[in-house]
């Protein structure tokens, strides 16, 4: 599986270049990349043996190297002339990045960087393409000069010969073994003993070592975490294209299937009559939609700060790293569980490889752990919306993305309910902020109480993940609504799409309200007939979207080898797929299995025996 993937990226990846020297010559916009891996993802089931390499290892020499470094490496790398991988996490340490324990001491007698990774829990354990595929790596390591601790640095190490591929002397090279999905992906181990670079292997750009081994220190040490910030940005856009994916496939399967009349003596309906079908798969479709929209705003907010950080600015860095932080842990988890409910919502075809939305979970899911597991980054969003609520009690402003926290901040309490979008959307809003503000008494108790702030968000976790949480729906929400209502080429839109696109904010903001009733009716006080009035125009707004279910999927315009679905093919023959799929398995070569006389006949007639005796 892995040399077939390997084989498959190579053509896509020429086929991306091809693509990019013609839309994008030699340009660095990252939407070629990304798109490519997509491309290149997508085409391949079992993952992209090549997306590290693509995603972070070319980045992190472009964004972390010096300008030297990127002529020395960067441009090969951008060639495909070598293939790399980001190895950061261990065997033993994956979050904890100051507890990483691969380490690189200066010697400056020889001006090089001595590489180890000392014990079994040290081995880099998890980067994709490190098994067989990459010859070189960002080895993350603890800077040490003079036995002293400096903190993580950046090295470029290869790995293997390029010629031969060999692992090179002092390295230790595999595969980690089978996983759950991303079985084309061969993520690796590796261990280094004493393994030797020059110094200008080490990734210099932000921080340094000198000849004579000073440090200079990074004016921003967060500047080193750049690479994780571009990964998240990646997660949000991926895993709502693989939720948009199954939202496609499940809405055409529920379109072809028929099944159990709605009215006594009718004919069985398609499934998506059923109003508890369309609750199931429209939200999906919308969600896909939400999430692609923020997603994209978050991408061009990269763009920016990353061009501002090249110039040295990094102003913007907080606000970027606790969007990206809140959307990657958004999309995954929506995304996974979304297309969970949609393979059931398929039935019994749902469950088969046919149907590949197993696959496109396998592929979405992993996303809720790598790039910073999901309730770690709702934790540092808790964290940051306490340094911001100390902002706001100070009366100081906060980043855009915050400003609506002050804004509810300064409310002594909600106004009239009126279920308009602008009331729903400031109830989840103010929801948060009530969140928030709990959250902090708790927090500031213990720091009050001398709590170190480690132990005080540890103890203080579960509010800071409720906190974090409605943070993250309040901009997603927020961005929505922009779009829809407020967006400069609203009325270019033809009336019918604007129509669509409000229908959709109905159902989104409807659908997180009544997920977030309780966080809600904490803060707000809404009456029974207000909250049947919205259980009513839930029902509604699904009916009224329901006819355009089957365009806005359509509009995403996957082709059939993209979905690589007998489910959500585009021409609707399910049952024919299906079938033509199952004969293709292995087991309807020979009418009589291999394994009848060898085991289920002596099996049986054992058993015909044995009852013969006991008749006896
Ligand atoms: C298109 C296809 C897309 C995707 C799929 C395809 C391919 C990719 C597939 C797989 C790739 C996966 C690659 C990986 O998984 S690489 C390894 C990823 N590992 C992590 O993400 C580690 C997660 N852990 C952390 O990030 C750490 O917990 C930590 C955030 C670094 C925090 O550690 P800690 O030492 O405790 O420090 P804190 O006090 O929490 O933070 C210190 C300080 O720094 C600020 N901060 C933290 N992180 C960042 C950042 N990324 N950017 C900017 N600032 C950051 C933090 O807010 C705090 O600031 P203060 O002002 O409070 O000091
Ligand atoms: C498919 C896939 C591809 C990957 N690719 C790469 C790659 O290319 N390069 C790379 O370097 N890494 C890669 N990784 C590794 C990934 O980055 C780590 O798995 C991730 O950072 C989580 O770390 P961990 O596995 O050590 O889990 P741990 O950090 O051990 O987490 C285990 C549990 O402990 C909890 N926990 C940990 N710390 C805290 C805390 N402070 N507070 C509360 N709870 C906590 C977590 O929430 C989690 O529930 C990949 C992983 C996967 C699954």
């Amino acid at each position: 599986m892995a040399s077939m993937s390997v084989k498959h990226a190579i053509a896509a990846a020429k086929k991306l270049r091809s693509l990019q020297e013609r839309f994008n010559p030699g340009g660095s916009d990252i939407y070629p990349a990304l798109m490519g891996d997509e491309a290149i993802t997508a085409l391949i089931p079992s993952g992209n043996p090549l997306s590290v390499h693509i995603l972070m290892f070319t980045r992190a020499l472009r964004e972390q190297g010096t300008d030297e470094q990127y002529e020395k490496f960067g441009r090969r790398a951008d060639n495909n002339e070598i293939i790399g991988t980001f190895a950061q996490t261990e065997l033993g340490h994956g979050t904890y990045l100051r507890g990483l324990e691969a380490r690189a001491d200066y010697d400056r007698g020889t001006e090089e960087f001595v590489l180890n990774t000392p014990k079994l829990s040290s081995y880099k354990w998890w980067p994709g393409g490190l098994g067989q595929t990459c010859n070189y790596c960002i080895f993350v390591a603890q800077l040490y000069i003079d036995n002293e601790a400096k903190g993580m640095a950046m090295f470029v190490v290869q790995i293997r010969d390029e010629e031969t591929h060999m692992p090179l002397p002092g390295v230790h090279v595999g595969e980690i073994g089978k996983k759950m999905g991303l079985n084309g992906v061969n993520n690796g181990f590796l261990g280094l003993k004493d393994y030797r670079v020059p110094r200008l292997n080490m990734l210099m750009r932000h921080q340094q070592v000198l000849p004579d081994g000073r440090f200079v220190k990074s004016p921003v040490s967060q500047v080193s975490y750049f690479p994780m910030v571009f990964v998240r940005c990646m997660v949000a856009r991926q895993n709502s294209n693989y939720l948009a994916q199954a939202a496609t496939i499940a809405t055409r399967y529920s379109v072809i299937r028929r099944q159990s009349p709605i009215e006594e003596g009718q004919p069985e309906p398609k499934i998506l009559e059923h109003l508890t079908q369309q609750m199931k798969v429209i939200p999906e479709i919308v969600t896909a939609v939400v999430y692609r929209l923020a997603a994209a705003n978050l991408q061009n907010m990269y763009n920016e700060t990353a061009e501002a950080v090249y110039r040295k600015d990094f102003s913007r860095l907080p606000e970027l790293h606790a969007l990206a932080c809140i959307l990657k842990v958004a999309t995954s988890y929506d995304s996974t569980y979304g297309i969970e409910r949609l393979r059931q919502a398929c039935g019994g075809h749902g469950y088969l490889t046919a149907g590949n939305l197993g696959n496109i979970f396998a592929m979405a899911a992993p996303a809720c752990t790598y790039e910073g597991e999901n309730s770690v980054l709702y934790l540092q969003v808790g964290k940051i919306l306490m340094k911001n609520w100390s902002q706001v009690l100070a009366g100081r402003e906060l980043m855009p993305s915050m400003a609506y926290i002050s804004e509810c901040s300064k409310m002594t309490s909600f106004p009239q309910w009126t279920g308009s979008w602008e009331c729903l959307l400031k109830a989840i809003q103010y929801a948060c902020v009530g969140s928030i503000r709990l959250a902090f008494q708790s927090y500031n108790a213990r720091v009050q109480s001398a709590q170190s702030q480690t132990a005080a968000v540890n103890y203080s976790g579960l509010e800071l993940t409720k906190a974090a949480e409605l943070h993250g729906r309040s901009y997603v929400a927020g961005n929505f609504y922009q779009q829809i209502v407020n967006s400069p080429n609203k009325h270019q839109r033809s009336p019918q799409f604007q129509k669509v696109l409000e229908n959709m904010l109905e159902l989104h903001l409807i659908q997180i309200f009544f997920r977030h009733l309780g966080d809600i009716l904490r803060f707000i006080r809404i009456t029974e007939d207000e909250i049947s009035a919205l259980q009513r125009r839930l029902e509604e707004v699904l009916k009224e979207l329901r006819p355009d279910a089957v365009a806005i999927t359509d509009a995403f315009d996957f082709n059939d080898k993209i979905l690589s679905s007998a489910l959500g093919c585009y021409d609707g023959n399910v049952y024919e797929r299906l079938f033509e799929a199952a004969l293709k398995h292995p087991l309807n070569r020979k009418s009589v299995p291999d394994f009848f006389e060898a085991h289920l006949k002596p099996f049986m007639k054992e058993n015909a025996d044995n009852a013969k005796k006991s008749k006896l």
